[in-house]
């Protein structure tokens, strides 16, 4: 899905926002709920010199973002580049060493991980459950989960509701993972690989199907490294090298300062 869009590429981590998004005067200290910040609302995603340490090791140094509602952004690297790390953090399974995140101005806790839906880049489903278990044990357990949409989406993906988890394959555990996901009304998605264990022939499908359960409200983050299957999706990517931000910018940037595909820069830009 190739869209406009006024957001100028900000290569460098310096270019972020130097104070937090902005929140609703209240009697209450600190970030406010979107819902609750209709006249201004804070971006869906606010991250500040977010950077975590493993021992020594710098896993991802000072990274800085704003991202608005409404944005299917590609968060693309090579391996090792810090993906998963920002992810996990974003999600709240991962503290970061320093730094600051807000995810619809709230900070990372029970609140925020309301508002989001994280895909991780394991299987984490019981496989002793079938697949209508799943989606039953999702809806009691995510208020903001659409049943019907969820069996909806399994339909088009060919999916039998029926079925054990045990007896799924790689690709069909992937595409069960992402209904359970998308089917929540979440303001934030994060999906760490959606992709990587489906066959060619039907990521097409699953992407669209990724699509139709997005809504302009939200955004979706998606690291990958399919980028070529990916990029008519997005909005705009992430570019991620040794856990620091070489660029974030529309997908559109690529394609007419670069005159080339986001997968030919891709390639260009890491090639070994
Ligand atoms: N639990 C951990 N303990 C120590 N180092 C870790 C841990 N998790 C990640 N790392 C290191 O942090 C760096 C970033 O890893 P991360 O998994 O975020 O990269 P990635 O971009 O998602 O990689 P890939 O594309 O291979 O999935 C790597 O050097 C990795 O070895």
């Amino acid at each position: 899905m190739e869209q406009p869009s006024a957001m100028a590429p900000a290569p460098l981590p310096s270019a972020a926002p130097a104070s937090p998004p902005p929140s609703r005067p209240s009697a209450q200290p600190g970030p406010q709920p979107l819902s609750a910040t209709a006249a201004c609302p804070p971006p869906v995603l606010w991250c500040q010199n977010l950077t975590k340490a493993y021992g020594g090791s710098v896993a991802l140094d000072r990274f800085s973002i704003t991202v608005p509602a409404g944005r299917i952004v590609g968060l693309l690297g090579p391996n090792g580049s810090g993906k998963t790390t920002l992810l996990k953090m974003i999600a709240g399974v991962s503290h970061p060493t320093a730094g600051d995140i807000r995810v619809t101005g709230l900070p990372v806790g029970p609140q925020s991980k309301a508002v989001v839906s994280y895909l991780p880049e394991r299987p984490y489903f019981s496989r002793s459950m079938r697949v209508r278990d799943m989606v039953a044990y999702f809806s009691d357990f995510y208020a903001d989960f659409d049943e019907a949409a969820a069996h909806d989406m399994l339909a088009r993906l060919g999916v039998d509701a029926a079925a054990p988890c045990s007896a799924l394959s790689k690709g069909t555990v992937e595409k069960v993972q992402l209904v359970l996901v998308m089917a929540r009304q979440a303001a934030l998605y994060l999906l760490d690989e959606p992709i990587g264990g489906v066959d060619p022939a039907a990521r097409d499908y699953v992407l669209s199907t990724i699509i139709k359960g997005y809504r302009p409200a939200s955004t979706i983050i998606l690291s990958t490294h399919l980028v070529r299957d990916v990029e008519s999706v997005l909005d705009d990517f992430i570019l991620l090298r040794y856990g620091t931000m070489l660029l974030h910018a529309p997908v559109g940037y690529v394609v007419q300062e670069k005159g080339m595909t986001l997968d030919a820069y891709f390639r260009e830009e890491f090639r070994c």
